[in-house]
């Protein structure tokens, strides 16, 4: 794991989150216990008849009658055992199910709350993992480990009992031979998961040897490489051959070692058994119960030991899962001084170990007005913009910003859903006359009108794909229902004078009102309609002042607006 990676959660601290997660339903897992005793107790009827059939078979004294009532505790147990043993895995497993959605709710809020650059120091890719396949191997791993871990843990509880109930030195000999299960157990975790990773691993590499030699046909034909990829396949498959023999191996040894266990524990039962009929302290039947019941508890405990990878996985997965949503609550900005929407003091910012991308930057932006901030593409405009929105923290000096602040890139995304879920993401609660004005301010009133379904009409995957600046008009009445107090656009550089161009101006310019904004300017008109000019070059500021000020000022803004006038390099600034 690196530094940059999300933080995995260590055992107890999943443990703790589980526990909380559970509050809702804890009445529901008592009954768990509860039932799962009764159950395991209910099947412990079976043994102690039949040993109270031998003793009266020795004695002499059972009759027909004494034949059927055990006959009938027999029956009787095993259905109410059954059923009851049923119900507790399906309460379980309810149980487990309904926690585990919570802390999957809890996952997704708190990832969509993580910093931007935490999630991409991680690696997209992490927090997509853990949201999806993290939460499938553990909802998958249900159906499998709930029942043998539930059945289990309450034969062996229940087991002990019993056997000490009957005579305690048979629990005692039970429980000294337990441990046998424990060290089988560590010594395959220990050896086992690594020989499974490398016959994966074998069984890729074979994979893609063929795959590659199936890709490149062409090439290994026209270089004559047959011979060449026929081996590569070869050594490849023969590695396959000895990975998968290590861990055959490896699972017959674990399974000797589960063998021994179980002869342990019937041998001890049979000597204890003895010596305690010879010592006149138990009967044949008593020790023939005990026996039955060290039995009974046998199957449990190996199904346990088969499950203990799904049950391993599952819990690493729990781990990475809990890890996110005990990540630390990103910093909220700080409230910014009374006139003064946006504070920036000499602010720094660097991509990893790379050069300074910002350097020395301080700024204010008075509540209220619009700045615009243009330069030469690679000056760090887009940089800036993400270190005022707090995407980026900024490795030096002081940000703040309000707390509603909202940045609307320059790729407008469109979610898959109606048009009306992809305007409410920002306003849960807006009504569809809002939604419209929304539209409306932003210019999109005529697309509502040509959509099929207006406001229900299916957007983003497989529904009615919008237009690039279509997706920005949305993305701008998605702001205005958010109303933040400061907006930061980073548009998309649509051509100087094309219609998109005009439309998302005059759509940026009505989504401004009444905000404090600051706009990444790709086209000087922009700029030009703003209050406060700011130009960068090599990541610092070089000019500020109002349009005005800076074309007269016969600086580097004023050349670059030179040439927008006479229409020569548009792409000066983008
Ligand atoms: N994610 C990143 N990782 C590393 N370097 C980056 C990253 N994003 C931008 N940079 C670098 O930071 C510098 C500033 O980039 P930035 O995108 O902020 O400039 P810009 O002025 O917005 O350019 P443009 O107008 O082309 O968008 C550039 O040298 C760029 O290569």
């Amino acid at each position: 794991m690196t530094d940059d990676a999300l933080p995995i959660a260590g055992d107890r601290e999943t443990a703790r989150e589980v526990w909380r997660l559970s509050r809702g339903h804890r009445v529901r897992l008592a009954a768990v216990v509860v039932l799962g005793v009764v159950s395991t107790a209910i099947d412990l009827i079976g043994p102690v008849a039949i040993g109270f059939l031998i003793d009266r078979v020795q004695e002499r004294t059972a009759d027909l009658g004494t034949v059927l009532t055990v006959t009938a505790a027999l029956v009787v147990s095993a259905v109410l055992g059954a059923i009851g043993t049923a119900a507790t895995i399906v309460l379980a497993t309810r149980a487990y199910h309904a926690i585990l959605a919570g802390l999957r709710e809890r996952l997704v809020a708190r990832a969509l709350t993580l910093p931007q650059h935490r999630v991409e120091r991680a690696g997209t890719g992490d927090l997509i993992s853990r949201s999806s396949d993290d939460v499938t191997a553990v909802a998958d791993a249900a159906p499998v480990v709930v029942p043998v871990v539930t059945a289990t843990a309450f034969s062996i509880v229940v087991s002990l009992g019993g056997l000490a109930a009957l005579e305690w030195p048979y629990a005692v000999a039970l429980a000294v031979v337990l441990p046998v299960y424990g060290l089988a157990l560590r010594w395959y975790l220990r050896t086992g998961p690594a020989v499974y990773r490398a016959e994966r691993a074998a069984m890729s590499a074979r994979a893609q040897q063929i795959v590659e030699s199936q890709r490149g046909y062409a090439t290994v034909l026209g270089f004559g490489l047959g011979e060449q990829r026929h081996h590569a396949v070869m050594t490849a498959s023969w590695s396959v051959a000895v990975q998968a023999l290590r861990a055959r191996t490896v699972q017959s040894m674990f399974n000797t070692r589960l063998n021994l266990g179980e002869c342990l524990s019937l041998a001890v039962i049979l000597v204890v058994g003895f010596v305690l009929i010879e010592a006149g302290t138990s009967t044949v039947g008593g020790a023939t119960t005990a026996m039955l019941l060290v039995l009974r508890l046998l199957g449990p405990v190996n199904q346990l030991m088969f499950v203990v990878d799904t049950l391993q996985s599952a819990l690493a997965s729990l781990n990475r899962m809990v890890g996110v949503v005990t990540t630390a609550a990103p910093d909220t900005p700080a409230a910014s001084r009374t006139g003064t929407a946006v504070e920036l003091r000499k602010v720094e910012f660097r991509y990893g170990d790379g050069p300074l991308v910002l350097d020395d930057i301080t700024l204010d932006i008075p509540a209220g007005q619009r700045v615009a901030v243009v330069g030469p593409s690679g000056a760090g405009k887009t940089t800036l913009a993400a270190v005022i929105a707090g995407i980026h923290p900024p490795a030096a000096g002081t940000v703040k910003r309000p707390e509603r602040t909202v940045m609307i890139t320059q790729e407008a995304h469109v979610f898959a859903g109606t048009l009306r879920e992809n305007l409410t993401l920002t306003a849960p609660d807006a009504t569809d006359d809002l939604l419209r004005a929304a539209l409306e301010v932003t210019g999109a009133a005529g697309l509502l009108d040509r959509l099929p379904d207006g406001l229900d009409t299916d957007l983003g995957g497989g529904g009615h794909e919008l237009t690039a600046a279509q997706a920005q008009q949305v993305a701008l009445a998605r702001l205005v229902l958010a109303d933040p107090e400061l907006a930061i656009f980073d548009e998309a550089a649509a051509e100087a004078g094309s219609t998109d161009a005009t439309l998302l101006d005059r759509a940026a310019d009505a989504a401004l009102a009444g905000r404090t904004g600051l706009v990444i300017a790709h086209r000087l008109s922009q700029a030009a309609a703003c209050d406060l000019v700011v130009l960068m070059e090599h990541g610092r500021i070089t000019e500020r002042g109002t349009h005005a000020e800076l074309v007269a000022a016969g600086g580097v803004y004023a050349g670059l607006w030179a040439a927008w006038e006479a229409g020569r390099d548009v792409r000066m600034v983008g």
